[in-house]
């Protein structure tokens, strides 16, 4: 049985996908018409990124968390005790923080851009031989296109399962250059190590029973995928996204960006705040399964990528999620009169299958498919 639907990640059907041409194809060929950005990539007035809404949230940063000052051991160390707070707020408030001395070496940071750079400079050709086939969320191309007269983003990607190995479709894995399955590889057990970290401590900051009750609940075999993102530079990036605002439908979700460009921004307020880059930090954020678990106290915030004129921006997101199997629901210890059960309890593969299935759109996936009407209680 847990075979049979470990399959179906590979072949039929999770999402409907409909092809689209690669941004970095229309950028080269259009660079010097008029018709340079084509109508279907154009947003609607309240969805475009306006100015005015940057210049006001330039004033706010998303926290910043010093990994080491929390590798201790829980005791009296008044440092490590300060930054749980830290994170703890960084969690509850925003959803959303950046972390640095998380110990992944630069060297290998450095790796894991490179590759990602060389492969989307391969020719189209090249980079068509890793396009996913009917109903597969793997590969180069763009998921989450469902309809044919969806706005689109102005970006291209590739995806790749990493974990468990029966949704591991090596078919789609690179192999120029050379190194790219070897440095994704490594990467992945380096950002994993780290994940499970921030797992461990959010157990403690929560009081939940055992530092490994989240380790625990997503079960032997996480389900985890890494996305690479390009966004080549757009000649009206006042008019286009190059990633839709949307929550991620995944455990936590740690992020590699561009170090010189400023692309990401964070629902805050309902007001966009811009993530500045760090040199080798990570932006992490709360996904909507961390969000049930932990019964709404940590948030899985919206968030969007925009595009610039002069410059492309690389991104590569690895999402931490439990395993397919593994059933969801609010901890008991975080339920009480207080804090009503918000969520209902769900299997993850059904949550994943609602998810796909819609365009990138805000967080109301989540909302629509567990959330429990509290307001007679
Ligand atoms: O490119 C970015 O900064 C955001 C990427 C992202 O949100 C995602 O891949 O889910
Ligand atoms: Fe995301």
């Amino acid at each position: 049985m847990a075979a049979a639907s470990a399959n179906s990640f590979v072949n039929p059907k999770w999402s409907k996908v409909i092809p689209v041409e690669s941004v970095q194809e229309l950028v080269k060929n259009h660079a010097h018409s008029h018709e340079a950005v084509p109508g279907r990539y154009i947003r609607s007035q309240e969805e475009r990124p306006t100015t005015s809404s940057l210049l006001v949230s330039l004033q706010t940063a998303i926290p910043v968390i010093d990994m080491k000052k929390l590798s201790n051991l829980p005791g009296q160390d008044y440092q490590r005790q300060q930054e749980m707070v830290r994170l703890s707020m960084a969690c509850q408030d925003w959803g959303f923080f950046q972390i640095v001395n998380h110990g992944i070496p630069h060297s290998l940071i450095d790796e894991i851009k490179g590759v990602a750079k060389e492969f989307f400079n391969l020719p189209l050709q090249e980079k068509q031989k890793y396009a996913p086939q009917e109903g597969d969320v793997q590969g180069y191309g763009k998921t989450f296109v469902v309809a044919e007269d969806q706005t689109l983003d102005w970006g291209d990607l590739l995806a790749l399962a990493l974990m468990p190995d029966s949704l591991k479709n090596l078919t789609l894995w690179p192999t120029v250059p050379t190194n790219f399955r070897d440095s994704v590889e490594r990467y992945a057990i380096a950002v994993e190590r780290v994940a499970q970290e921030l797992l461990s401590l959010f157990a403690e900051n929560l009081n939940l029973e055992a530092t490994d009750y989240f380790k625990e609940k997503f079960g032997s075999e996480p389900m985890n995928l890494m996305r690479m993102n390009l966004y080549p530079p757009c000649p009206t990036p006042e008019l286009v996204l190059g990633l839709s605002p949307h929550s991620d439908g995944g455990g936590l979700t740690l992020l590699l960006q561009d170090d010189e460009t400023v692309g990401l921004h964070v629902r805050k307020d309902n007001q966009w705040i811009p993530v500045q880059p760090i040199p080798y930090g990570l932006v992490v954020n709360i996904g909507d399964l961390l969000e049930v678990m932990t019964n709404g106290r940590y948030k899985s915030v919206e968030h969007r990528a925009v595009t610039n004129a002069e410059r492309a921006r690389l991104s590569i997101a690895l999402f931490y999620n439990s395993g397919m199997d593994a059933e969801v629901a609010p901890a008991s210890k975080l339920v009480d009169e207080q804090h009503p059960c918000l969520y209902r309890k769900f299997k993850h593969e059904e949550y994943i299958r609602y998810y796909l299935k819609r365009q990138l759109k805000g967080k109301h996936p989540l909302a629509d498919f567990a959330k429990l009407d509290i307001s007679n209680t």
